[in-house]
């Protein structure tokens, strides 16, 4: 019997998704679970690798039956996931020996700015396209490897091993017996040489990370191995990566931005490893055929996620939709901002003592200002991006492909387009992360043929064109430039 679909496990930062797709990539069934987020110290977020397994084991379980699929009719896996989050395990037992470190985590701001003090970043910089930020996995390892107990000494001796959460859904998979990544996953650790495609032991020396504990880094579509039902694993790329695969963003100058718990934006730069001169990331968009492509990108920590605390922490609303509602009914946000430096400030920013802060509110400001203010932070924290991409790659934005849970939000799309002042794809699939795993798993087993067998694939539901005059949005940009400047290092 062929095999006639692809399952692409989806592992987010707040929730895991299997999803299958069938051979004209269209969605048939999804299985969806959330695992318990944990702060156990102000700017602390972690994550239990055996609540990420099992859910993620169970939504696979969960979507093979909502489609009536058994094991055998799955022609391969694709794997993408939250990316930086560092887990490190023993060897033997398989067992975690702390928590996962989320990239939300602030925990190492001040190893980063010791190591700032030490002028190495530009170090870090030329090698990984990458900033010296708790963000990324390298100063999390430090953390582990400097804070469990005897974790440095089983480290050096070949007992630990170290993945991001790709890594240890794998080995998992494969029944403990591959330990790889791909090229986009090493490229979030401020390890790997993103131009040479290797580790690279000068920064492991300086962060006293054992080359032992690293996984095999391997391009992003291929077969890694076979999950413990024979099917072959043969994608792998982080969430915002495969999301640009999925939303067929394979020439130079093409962008998306996928607005999840976070807002990434990143824009193909083809085989050109363009450096930044705005504080965005350079970062590798895929690996295949031995082949590195590359991407500019522009990370912001809070974008959706703003709208889940209006609803969770603040009670404000019951739900997503709610806050769109009530958004609606007031014309603007009253003078209203709300900067979601919950965790710091990303790019362009990069403040990791930054926090959350509301200016502007008046005796008139109520719920419903609160609601669109939040949704207009995430549109006002993108344009930023943008603003810097277009001035990085010299190439004018076109159009900007949208992505991920909070699209669903037409208000938001629309006031992304106005401030943009270009046109607004979204597409008829909004989890183009979960496409993009399973393009790559396709392509790798030759379930899909090419990457214009892709494009044929993806369909926009709705386009969002400006209309409103940029002399309206400019003073709008401008009040967020300034409620962004007052909220910088509060924490220190
Ligand atoms: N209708 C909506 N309007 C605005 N935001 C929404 C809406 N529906 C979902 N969201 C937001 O989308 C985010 C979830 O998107 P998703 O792509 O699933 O995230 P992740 O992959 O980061 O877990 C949540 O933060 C949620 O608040
Ligand atoms: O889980 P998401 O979709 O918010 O993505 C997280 C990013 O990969 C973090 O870099």
């Amino acid at each position: 019997m062929p095999r006639t679909h692809i399952l692409a496990l989806d592992q987010g930062t707040t929730s895991s998704r299997a999803v299958v797709f069938d051979q004209a990539g269209r969605q048939v069934a999804v299985g969806q679970r959330e695992f318990t987020q944990h702060y156990p110290r102000s700017g602390w977020v972690e994550h239990d690798p055996l609540a990420i397994w099992a859910s993620q084991w169970s939504t696979a379980v969960e979507a093979l039956g909502k489609a009536d699929l058994v094991p055998e009719d799955i022609a391969a896996i694709g794997i993408t996931n939250q990316r930086e989050t560092t887990v490190v395990w023993e060897r033997d037992t398989g067992r975690p020996i702390c928590p996962a470190i989320v990239w939300q985590d602030r925990r190492t701001a001040d190893d980063c700015a010791r190591l700032k003090a030490d002028s190495v970043e530009s170090l870090f910089t030329a090698k990984t396209g990458l900033r010296l930020d708790p963000y990324f996995s390298g100063t999390k390892i430090r953390w582990i490897l400097e804070n469990i107990d005897g974790a440095r000494a089983k480290a050096e001796a070949g007992k630990l091993m170290f993945g991001t959460v790709d890594t240890w859904l794998l080995w998992r998979l494969t029944g403990r017996s591959v330990h790889a990544t791909d090229a986009t996953n090493a490229s979030r650790t401020l390890l790997y040489d993103i131009h040479r495609g290797e580790w690279d032991d000068e920064l492991l020396e300086i962060l006293g990370i054992p080359h032992c504990m690293l996984p095999e880094v391997r391009d992003s579509s291929g077969v890694f191995g076979e999950s413990m039902e024979g099917i072959p694993i043969a994608g792998i790329a982080g969430d915002q990566h495969a999301a640009l695969f999925g939303q067929a963003c394979f020439s130079p100058g093409m962008a998306k931005n996928t607005y999840g718990t976070g807002c990434f934006m990143l824009m193909n730069t083809g085989e050109e490893a363009v450096t930044s001169r705005n504080n965005l990331l350079t970062t590798v968009a895929w690996k295949i055929g031995g082949k590195i492509e590359y991407a500019l990108e522009g990370s912001v920590f809070i974008g959706g996620a703003l709208i889940q605390w209006l609803r969770d922490e603040m009670q404000l609303v019951r739900s997503a939709e709610e806050c769109n509602q009530l958004a609606a009914t007031v014309p603007d946000s009253g003078g209203l901002y709300l900067v979601p430096a919950f965790t710091g400030l990303g790019a362009p920013h990069w403040d990791p003592y930054a926090r959350g802060a509301a200016f502007g509110m008046t005796r008139g400001t109520n719920r419903a200002h609160f609601c669109r203010a939040a949704l207009e932070a995430i549109a006002f924290q993108s344009a930023e991006l943008a603003d810097c991409m277009v001035r990085d790659s010299g190439i004018g934005l076109k159009e900007l492909r949208v992505d991920g849970g909070a699209v669903r939000s037409d208000l938001l799309m629309q006031f992304q387009a106005d401030l943009l002042g270009v046109d607004v794809l979204r597409p008829r699939e909004i989890e183009s992360t979960a496409a993009g795993a399973a393009y790559l798993a396709g392509l790798g087993t030759g379930f899909w043929k090419s990457r214009e067998e892709i494009e044929g694939c993806h369909e926009i539901e709705r386009v969002f064109s400006p209309g409103r005059p940029s002399d309206d949005m400019a003073p709008l940009m401008a009040g967020w430039r300034k409620a962004v400047e007052r909220s910088k290092e509060w924490e220190s």
